[in-house]
């Protein structure tokens, strides 16, 4: 364990050092990747918001665990209008497994992340995805070439990041779709400040992610209105029906704001 790693919270720790220990793939894969920007910009051109729904069956910060198929949760996902799909393939503390990926990405049609702790180039073999998630302070100095990795395979690298320093690492490392995490991963807080304090300083063509903490329609609004071109929202969406909450984030326009401000006034006025 280095330094920066003794600020992690356990769960984070043991997070990782699982993630080392697992085997990549026997073959490299090869992918012909949907493009995110694409979708992202279609969603846009339709008036929604971008939203990519996680399915995430349990983490270290959920009560128990969604034990429904996959499958059918996407499928639900993409119906209530998700623009891509994030799916855990990380097995011992969410929940998750590459075969569950394999099968939602045969389903649908829109782009898939994969949601993982991929430490080697290696690990980027065990299934292929339209997108794959490298968190900047798991990866560290590997960052680019595990991109160029990542993109020598077809997949389009998401890099996250935390803080302003780690976004410029994953600029550096020329990532062109960045996520931004709003939860604190040495304590497992979220503050969706996080967000509005690193978006300004990234470049208008990357495409930019708010990750975590988006719990409530007037928070998808928050993080769209700090710069948000797509929001990552998992807990929000898997708890309940997957369908009519995909929806109702994809429906956090301003233009739904302005309507319900103008009621609002509508209201003022006549009363
Ligand atoms: O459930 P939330 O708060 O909507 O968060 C989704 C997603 O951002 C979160 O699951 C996540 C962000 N980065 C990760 C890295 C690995 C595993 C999971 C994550």
């Amino acid at each position: 364990m280095n330094a920066s790693e003794d600020s992690l919270a356990p769960e984070v720790r043991s997070i990782l050092n699982a993630a080392r220990e697992r085997p990549g793939g026997d073959e490299r894969v090869s992918v012909s990747a949907r493009s995110f920007p694409d979708a992202v910009a279609e969603t846009e051109a339709a008036g929604r918001v971008p939203v990519v729904a996680e399915v995430k069956p349990t983490s270290p910060t959920t009560d128990g665990e969604r034990t429904d198929d996959p499958v059918e949760l996407a499928e639900e996902m993409v119906a209530g209008g998700a623009t891509a799909l994030s799916v855990l393939t990380e097995p011992d503390h969410f929940g998750g497994s590459t075969e569950n990926l394999r099968r939602i990405r045969e389903a649908v049609d829109v782009p898939v992340l994969r949601k993982d702790f991929v430490v080697k180039e290696s690990q980027l073999d065990a299934v292929e995805a339209d997108l794959v998630l490298l968190i900047a302070r798991f990866v560290g100095e590997d960052l680019p070439d595990l991109v160029t990795a990542a993109r020598e395979r077809g997949f389009q690298p998401l890099v996250e990041v935390h803080d302003r320093a780690e976004l410029e690492s994953a600029l550096e490392a020329g990532a062109e779709i960045i996520g931004v995490n709003n939860r604190d991963l040495g304590k497992l807080e979220v503050d969706l400040e996080t967000f509005e304090s690193v978006a300004p300083h990234a470049p208008d063509d990357v495409t930019l992610l708010a990750e975590s903490g988006v719990k409530t329609v007037g928070d998808a609004r928050r993080m769209r209105a700090a710069g948000a071109d797509a929001l990552l929202i998992g807990t929000a969406i898997m708890d309940g029906d997957v369908r009519a909450n995909t929806e109702r984030f994809a429906g956090a326009t301003d233009a739904a704001e302005d309507a319900k401000t103008d009621a609002d006034t509508d209201t003022e006025t006549t009363e």
